[in-house]
C-alpha cells in the first residue's frame, strides 16, 4: 500500500486499506483450491450420464425443427458464423447491413440451441432478466423500433427481441440449429473451410454428420457456452430431481418462463448451490414457493440496488430515443463511467448502480493511467490507487447488507471480502431480504462449497441437509479457462494452413491475434474474443464494436479483390500480429490487481496467479493481456486501422 502524499507516515486511510487488503487475503485463501479449473465438469463432458443429460435441450422443438428443409451435406456458403446468440446474430446484421450477403447462399447460421438467443435462449429461470439496463443492452432498438418494457428487461423479453431482430433481417431461414460444430478445417488447395456439425434431430430421428463449405468462417460463440457443475462426490446419487439453472427444469418446479408461479416447490425442501448473479436472481422466486430453502454458498456476492421500473414513454421519447445514434452514445456512456473515464461535465445518462462504480475499470480497463510500468512500487501503487477507489462502495455494499439482514449472524456471512473487480457485482431488490424469512436458510460453507452429496440431500460443514429438489446455480467455464481460446471454449477444432489447430498454434507460441479477432495461418476465420482485445461490463456494446469492425474489415478487404472473378482470402500477417502482441505485453501489468484476487471464473479460479517459473512459458502467459485502456480506446484503435485501409490483412485471390 503506498504512504500518503503527505510523507512517510501512512494516514488513516491507508492504516484502512491496508487492513481491509489482510482481510481480502484471508478471505480469498480460504476459497482457493488446487484443482483450480479441475475443480468442474462441463455437463456436455461429464462422463456420467445423468450429470451429462443436465445440459441437455428442454425447450427444442424437433417436430417444428424436422419439418424445415434439411441442409444438403456439402452444401457451400460465403459466410457460415457459429452462434445464434446476440454475438452470431449482429454479426449477420453487420455483414447484411455492409452489402455482402446477397443471396440465399450467402449466410449460414449454426448453434446447438434449438432457437435464436444464445445465453438467452438457454436461461429460462425464474426471476431471469439482465441486469444491465435494456435500452443499452437490447441491440438494435434503432432499428427495430422496439421499446423495451422495463429498465431492466425480463429474460423472455429479451429472447424474443433476438427473435424480432432475426425476423427481420431474415435470418430464419438461414439457420441450423441443434447442431454441434465439431471442427473446421482449411483446405488451401480450394481455399475454402470444410466444418463438419452434427445435427442432433431429436428421439424420432437419427442425428446427422455434414461437412459445410465455407469461404468466411466466423466464431461467435460468446462468453458462457457451457455450463458446469462442481465434481460433489456423489452428486449423481441425489434421489430427488436435480437440474441446472441454465435448463431450469419447469417440470418440477410448475411454472413457465412466462409465468413463474413454482407451485410445484410447495411442500417442498429446495437446495440451490451456488451464490453469483444467477442464484441472486432466482434465490427469491424459489423462496417464494417452497417450504423450506437452503441456499449454498461458497463466496457471498456483493448484491446492489437494482431499482426496477417500467419504461415511461415519456422519458423514452424525451431523454432517452431522442435522436439518431442515441443507443451507442448511451452504450459509450455507460462504458464511460465503469471505465473511470467520466469527466465532471459529462452527464451519467443511466445512473444506476452499475455506473456508479468505478473501479470496476481494473476488469475492464480505464483509458487516463496509460500504461503501468512493470515494476512492484507501480503496481503496488496502481492497486493502491484502485483500491481507494472502490472503498467507499465496498463499504456501502457491506453496510446494505446490515441495514438488511435482521439476524447479525447471516449478515456476516453475506459480506462480499473482496474489491469489485474480484468478482462479478449482482443486482437485486429483493435477494438479501429473503434471507429475513424464517423459511430461508443460508448455508454458508466459509469458503470451502458443498462436501458431498447422498441420496437424501447434501453436506456441508459436517452436516447433513435433507432435500426434495437440487438446483446447480453453479455457473460455466469462463472465458480464460482455456488461456481465452475461443475454439477450446465452444469444444471445436479449428485447422488452419500447415495442419496446425488454434490451439495448438496458441500452446505453442501464446496468444497471438490481430485485435483479438484473427489468427495467421487461419484465413478467412475470425472469431469475437476479448483476450488481446477489449470488453466492457456491456457485452452487447462489446459486440456491436466488434461486428461492425470486422464487417468493415471484409467489405474492404473485398473491395481489394486481385482481379475480376477472383474471391477474397484475407488473412493477417504474421508481422502484424507479433506486433499487436508485442503492444498487448505492455497492458499486462494494468490487471495485477486481478492477481490477489478471490478465485472466480474471472482469473480462471485462481490459476492465473500461478506464474509459471519458466521464462519462456511466462512470456506466454504475457500475452494473454487485453487491452487496458477500456473499450472506447479500443473502438478508435480499431477506426483508425479501417481508415488506414486494414493495413496488416494481407488479400490473395481463389478462384470462384
Ligand atoms: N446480465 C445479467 O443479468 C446476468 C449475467 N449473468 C452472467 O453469467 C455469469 C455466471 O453467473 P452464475 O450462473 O451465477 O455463475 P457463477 O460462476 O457466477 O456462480 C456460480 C456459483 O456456484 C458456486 N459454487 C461452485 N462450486 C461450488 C461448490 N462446490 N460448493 C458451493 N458453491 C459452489 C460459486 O461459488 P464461488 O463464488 O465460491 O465460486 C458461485 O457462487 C455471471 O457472472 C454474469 O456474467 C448471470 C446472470 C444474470
Amino acid at each position: 500500500m503506498a504512504t500518503s502524499d503527505a510523507g512517510q507516515i501512512p494516514s488513516a486511510e491507508d492504516l484502512k486499506l491496508y487492513t481491509l487488503q489482510q482481510k481480502y487475503a484471508e478471505e480469498a485463501a480460504k476459497r482457493f483450491r488446487p484443482e483450480f479449473t479441475a475443480q468442474f465438469v462441463s455437463l456436455a463432458d461429464a462422463d456420467d450420464k445423468r450429470i451429462h443429460a443436465l445440459g441437455d435441450d428442454p425447450w427444442v422443438d424437433h417436430t417444428a425443427l424436422n419439418a424445415k428443409p434439411p441442409v444438403a451435406d456439402g452444401a457451400r456458403y460465403k459466410f457460415v458464423v457459429l452462434g445464434t446468440g446476440f454475438g452470431g446474430i449482429i454479426f449477420a446484421v453487420r455483414l447484411i447491413e455492409a452489402g455482402l450477403v446477397k443471396g440465399p447462399q450467402d449466410l449460414l447460421l449454426i448453434d446447438t440451441a434449438g432457437g435464436f438467443g444464445g445465453t438467452w435462449y438457454w436461461n429460462r429461470y425464474p426471476g431471469l432478466h439482465c441486469d444491465i439496463e435494456s435500452y443499452t443492452y437490447l441491440p438494435l432498438l434503432e432499428e427495430t423500433g422496439f421499446v423495451p418494457k422495463f429498465r431492466y428487461s425480463p429474460g423472455y423479453e429479451i429472447r424474443e427481441h433476438a427473435e424480432r431482430i432475426a425476423t427481420k433481417w431474415n435470418l430464419n431461414d438461414k439457420v441450423l440449429f441443434r447442431t454441434k460444430t465439431n471442427s473446421a478445417r482449411w483446405d488451401d488447395a480450394g481455399k475454402v473451410w470444410n466444418i463438419a456439425v452434427t445435427e442432433n434431430r431429436g428421439p424420432a430421428e437419427p442425428s446427422r454428420d455434414l461437412t459445410i463449405k465455407a469461404e468466411y468462417f466466423m466464431s461467435c460463440v460468446g462468453v458462457f457456452p457451457k455450463p458446469h457443475a462442481p465434481k460433489i462426490p456423489g452428486l449423481n446419487s441425489f434421489a430427488g430431481p436435480l437440474f441446472h439453472t441454465s435448463r431450469w427444469d419447469y417440470s418440477v418446479t410448475g411454472g413457465s418462463q412466462d409465468s413463474p408461479e413454482l407451485t410445484k416447490l410447495e411442500g417442498k425442501r429446495v437446495g440451490i448451490i451456488g451464490t453469483g448473479a444467477t442464484a441472486v436472481q432466482a434465490v427469491p422466486a424459489l423462496a417464494k414457493y417452497a417450504k423450506e430453502l437452503y441456499v449454498f454458498q461458497r463466496t457471498p456476492s456483493s448484491v446492489w440496488p437494482r431499482d426496477q421500473r417500467p419504461t415511461d414513454p415519456e422519458e423514452w421519447k424525451t431523454k432517452i430515443a431522442t435522436h439518431p445514434g442515441w443507443q451507442l452514445e448511451r452504450m459509450a456512456n455507460l462504458n464511460a463511467f465503469l471505465t473511470n473515464a467520466a469527466t465532471e461535465d459529462l452527464p451519467n445518462l443511466v445512473d444506476d448502480a452499475w455506473s456508479r462504480m468505478p473501479a470496476y475499470c481494473a476488469n475492464v480497463g480505464c483509458p487516463k493511467w496509460g500504461y503501468i510500468e512493470p515494476t512492484p512500487e507501480k503496481i503496488g501503487e496502481h492497486i493502491g490507487r484502485l483500491m481507494r477507489l472502490d472503498l467507499a462502495n465496498a463499504e456501502a455494499a457491506r453496510a446494505r447488507v446490515d441495514a438488511t439482514i435482521k439476524d447479525p449472524t447471516t449478515a456476516a456471512k453475506l459480506k462480499a471480502w473482496y474489491p469489485v473487480w474480484c468478482k462479478r457485482p449482482t443486482f437485486s431488490d429483493d435477494y438479501l431480504e429473503t434471507f429475513n424469512l424464517p423459511h430461508v436458510h443460508l448455508v454458508d460453507t466459509d469458503g470451502k462449497g458443498v462436501e458431498s452429496s447422498t441420496s437424501k440431500g447434501l453436506v456441508a460443514g459436517g452436516s447433513e441437509y435433507d432435500l426434495d429438489i437440487l438446483i446447480l446455480g453453479t455457473g460455466y467455464e469462463g472465458p480464460v479457462t482455456h488461456d481465452g481460446d475461443p475454439t477450446a471454449r465452444a469444444d471445436f477444432s479449428v485447422t488452419g494452413r500447415e495442419g496446425r489447430t488454434l490451439s495448438q498454434k496458441w500452446a505453442e507460441q501464446g496468444v497471438t491475434t490481430l485485435h483479438g479477432f484473427s489468427s495467421h495461418g487461419f484465413p478467412n476465420f475470425f472469431f469475437q474474443n476479448a483476450v488481446q482485445g477489449a470488453s466492457g461490463a456491456n457485452y452487447a456494446y462489446s459486440l456491436e464494436t466488434w461486428s461492425r469492425h470486422l464487417a468493415d474489415v471484409i467489405r474492404q478487404a473485398e473491395e481489394r479483390a486481385p482481379a475480376p472473378g477472383k474471391r477474397v482470402v484475407v488473412e493477417n500477417t504474421v508481422e502484424a500480429e507479433e506486433a499487436w502482441a508485442g503492444e498487448l505485453m505492455r497492458h499486462g501489468p494494468y490487471y495485477a490487481s486481478m492477481m490477489g484476487c478471490t478465485p472466480s471464473y474471472n482469473n480462471a479460479e485462481g490459476a492465473m496467479a500461478q506464474m509459471p517459473s519458466d521464462p519462456a512459458e511466462m512470456m506466454k502467459k504475457a500475452r494473454l493481456a487485453a487491452w487496458s485502456f477500456g473499450l472506447e480506446s479500443f473502438a478508435k484503435v480499431l477506426e483508425d486501422f479501417r481508415k488506414g485501409g486494414v493495413k496488416g490483412f494481407e488479400v490473395t485471390g481463389a478462384d470462384v
